[in-house]
């Protein structure tokens, strides 16, 4: 039976702010009444009218589970003093609003919305304060206002604030007129919820609105594929498809964008639209490398080359470490240019150059700094050099609230740039266009900049193909390292990695000591194989723990995806058992034990390192994607789990965080780049082809330090170096830069 109750909210028991659901303790003549259900945005002090059905909770007895609920304004004065005393609004604390209500009564609230003057009368209120109580007031009444007219088209509580924030009174015109807006202007809205709001408003499916909001969504979800722009045909074809709508309908609309600069037209070899941020993030890098890349006089090289000579010299001496040509002429353009490019595959002395370089101006008092795209990456760099290096977001000052998607907010900028002579930065095939200009920005000319990558990896996960581009361009020195100095007989994984990446056949059959092959064709024999490669035969072999041996595969979804796979490894390597508390977040279960990586830069995540004693020994901010750790601690009373990173770091998340982090026994090839793992294991069935090519495989072979182990088809590994097809990337910055040296010649 559905019951109606009047009463004030007395406390809030629990809430999601997410949703709106809440558990709140209403009193409602005297008595106290445990209400649960959806309350949208309810506060303390609120007199509410709610309907619902009472319901028996085994543990907590009789509560109304509420259907509707309504805020009604209180007309008697005790419930207006609960209200204004209650906290709602600031500067009224419980003394004050006796004090307000004593004097106005039941009046108190219509004289503070339409006479606000009047409560000067009161001690301790000033015309300002009263003014700042009656704009409260207001706002409190238009934000609810706002809330149910949203609420009408199912929009939840937490964008419904953003809403507000964003629009203000605004917001009815703009719903009414052109939901897309909200695609453009509100984190966490995309074309697709605005899409769904204009079909409750009932605006028509061929409104120019639409199809403008659908054109830059398109692009959107290119970028995220990796392209920069997208040829005219390719761009209509998607719209069509995404907006249901034909072709010469929709392109008019690419015209009017370009007019409002939305987009940017560029005519090449065929018509490419650019969303403006992706065109004038390639033309901005364009421009700043062009200027950063001077050359030395030659009278003053002359002298530089001596002094290179002789540091080489010395380092053979010391070390017996002859740098061979390439190597020696990479050193020697990191000194005599603004600007320089070492690539090569594994093994061919990169990280030898990089500390030759290192030496050369250390002995030049230069300050030196060292970044690379992922926390992980720099670590490894860290390690091979013996000196600091950062993640590009840390040396850049990443500032504030920093979501991904939201760039250009570091503390190191045009006008704050870094202080370095010279700024070295690996693993520069994961660095996207916009994490590249933002770094270019806060280099100031003068300042070497010496980036090394191997550009036969993945390209970024963001868009762009940065370090292709810059090499295709041929505007900037390049030395390519290609000798393999790591003894061929020594590591079949360096010789079968360059075989991949020259699209040569491997040897699956010889008797490899850190490369094997498994020819298995059923999934659960490949469950089999891996489970007891990582629990019993690869520790000992790699001298390693099972916890350093990683599954990587291509995919996320399917048997051999990272999903399935996780959940399997989970359940043999780190099995169920009373001593380990377990949390399942939505689909997912975290136990104590489990592997688990961040999937997402936070640096606002705090750590801490705690002694034995329990005692906060050192503190500090930011967890990186990729980072890799062990869940230590579930805490339900708190709400929050536990995961213990490298050098004892130990974060908190809340179970509503849980989203940044997932499990690690397997991940995918993508999410390993930058990383090295004493061995990996490779499940290799089948796949699309556009995903199982030969830069995957290769990116896989690279990241094992000791043995690769891959379980599948040899007819697979075959097609894979055979299949050249790299997923074409739409980027520009080549011809970007190619204009700008022209222009300048
Ligand atoms: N000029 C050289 N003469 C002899 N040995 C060299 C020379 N350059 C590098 N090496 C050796 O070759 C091995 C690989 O070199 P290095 O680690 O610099 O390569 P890398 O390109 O950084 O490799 P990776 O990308 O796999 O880390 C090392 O053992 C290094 O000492």
């Amino acid at each position: 039976m559905v019951e109606t109750v009047t009463g004030y909210v007395d406390h809030i028991i629990y809430q999601n702010k997410e949703n709106g659901y809440a558990v709140v303790a209403l009193i409602s003549d005297g008595d106290e009444l445990v209400c649960v259900g959806n309350f949208r945005a309810v506060e303390t002090g609120e007199t509410l009218k709610v309907s619902g059905s009472y319901v028996e909770h085994p543990l907590y007895g009789s509560q109304l589970k509420v259907e509707s609920c309504q805020v009604v304004e209180p007309d008697d004065a005790a419930g207006m003093e609960r209200y204004l005393g209650s906290g709602a609004i600031k500067g009224i604390g419980e003394a004050m609003a006796a004090r307000i209500v004593k004097k106005f009564g039941s009046e108190t609230f219509r004289i503070i919305e339409e006479e606000p003057e009047r409560l000067v009368e009161i001690k301790g209120i000033s015309q300002r304060k009263a003014q700042e109580i009656a704009a409260q007031m207001m706002e409190k009444k238009d934000m609810r206002k706002a809330f149910i007219f949203l609420q009408k088209y199912g929009i939840s509580n937490t964008l419904a604030v953003k809403i507000y924030h964003q629009y203000g009174m605004d917001l009815y015109g703009i719903m009414k007129e052109n939901p897309y807006r909200l695609a453009e202007d509100i984190d966490g809205v995309g074309f697709k919820i605005a899409d769904e709001i204009a079909g409750k408003i009932g605006i028509h499916t061929d409104s120019d609105f639409r199809i403008r909001s659908g054109i830059l969504y398109v692009l959107l979800l290119a970028a995220a594929d990796g392209h920069i722009y997208l040829p005219d045909f390719s761009l209509l074809a998607r719209a069509a498809e995404l907006l249901e709508l034909p072709p010469h309908v929709i392109e008019p609309q690419i015209a009017n964008l370009a007019m409002d600069r939305k987009l940017v037209i560029k005519l090449k070899e065929e018509k490419r639209i650019y969303a403006s941020a992706y065109y004038y993030a390639e033309l901005g890098c364009a421009r700043m490398l062009h200027d950063l890349n001077i050359t030395m006089e030659d009278e003053a090289l002359l002298a530089e080359e001596k002094k290179v000579k002789a540091l080489l010299q010395d380092l053979e001496k010391e070390q017996g470490l002859a740098l061979d040509e390439l190597q020696q002429k990479a050193v020697l353009q990191s000194v005599k240019s603004g600007l320089m490019i070492l690539s090569g595959g594994p093994g061919t002395g990169k990280t030898t150059t990089i500390n030759t370089i290192i030496r050369y101006f250390e002995r030049e008092g230069m300050d030196i700094l060292l970044a690379a795209p992922t926390g992980r990456a720099a670590k490894r760099m860290t390690e091979a050099t013996g000196y600091e290096a950062r993640t590009i977001h840390r040396l850049l000052e990443v500032n504030g609230a920093v979501e991904e998607d939201k760039r250009g907010q570091f503390e190191r900028n045009e006008e704050n740039p870094l202080e370095a002579d010279v700024i070295i930065i690996d693993e520069m095939s994961m660095v996207d266009i916009f994490l590249f200009k933002a770094l270019l920005s806060a280099i100031s000319v003068g300042t070497r900049l010496i980036m090394v990558g191997d550009v036969d990896q993945l390209p970024s996960v963001g868009p762009g193909q940065v370090l292709q581009d810059l090499i295709n361009s041929n505007a900037f020195p390049v030395v390519m390292l290609k000798k393999i100095f790591r003894q061929a007989g020594e590591s079949d994984i360096v010789v079968n990695a360059h075989k991949i990446n020259r699209g040569e056949n491997i040897e699956l059959d010889n008797r490899s000591r850190d490369f094997f092959f498994l020819e298995r064709a059923d999934v659960n024999v490949i469950y089999k194989h891996m489970i007891q490669l990582i629990r019993e035969k690869l520790p000992p072999y790699v001298g390693a723990v099972p916890y350093d041996i990683q599954v990587l595969t291509p995919m996320r979804k399917g048997n051999l995806g990272v999903e399935v796979l996780n959940g399997i490894l989970q359940r043999y390597l780190n099995p169920p058992s009373p001593e380990k508390k377990e949390y399942a977040s939505g689909e997912r279960l975290f136990r104590v034990g489990d592997k688990v990586m961040q999937v997402k830069n936070n640096y606002q995540l705090t750590w801490e390192i705690v002694s034995k004693y329990g005692i906060a020994i050192d503190k500090g901010m930011g967890v990186f994607n990729g980072d890799v750790g062990i869940i230590k601690e579930i805490n339900e009373a708190a709400g929050s789990l536990t995961v213990e990173y490298d050098e004892h770091r130990r974060v908190d998340y809340p179970f509503a965080g849980l989203e940044e982090i997932e499990l690690a026994y397997a991940v995918t090839i993508h999410k390993s780049q930058g990383s090295e793992y004493p061995a990996i294991i490779l499940p290799l069935l089948s796949g699309p082809k556009m995903l199982f090519n030969r830069n995957l495989l290769y990116t896989a072979v690279t990241r094992a330090r000791k043995c690769v182990t891959i379980l599948g088809s040899r007819r697979t590994i075959k097609e894979m170096i055979q299949n050249e097809r790299e997923n074409k990337r739409y980027t520009s910055l080549c011809d970007r830069i190619k204009e700008i040296c022209e222009m300048e010649a």
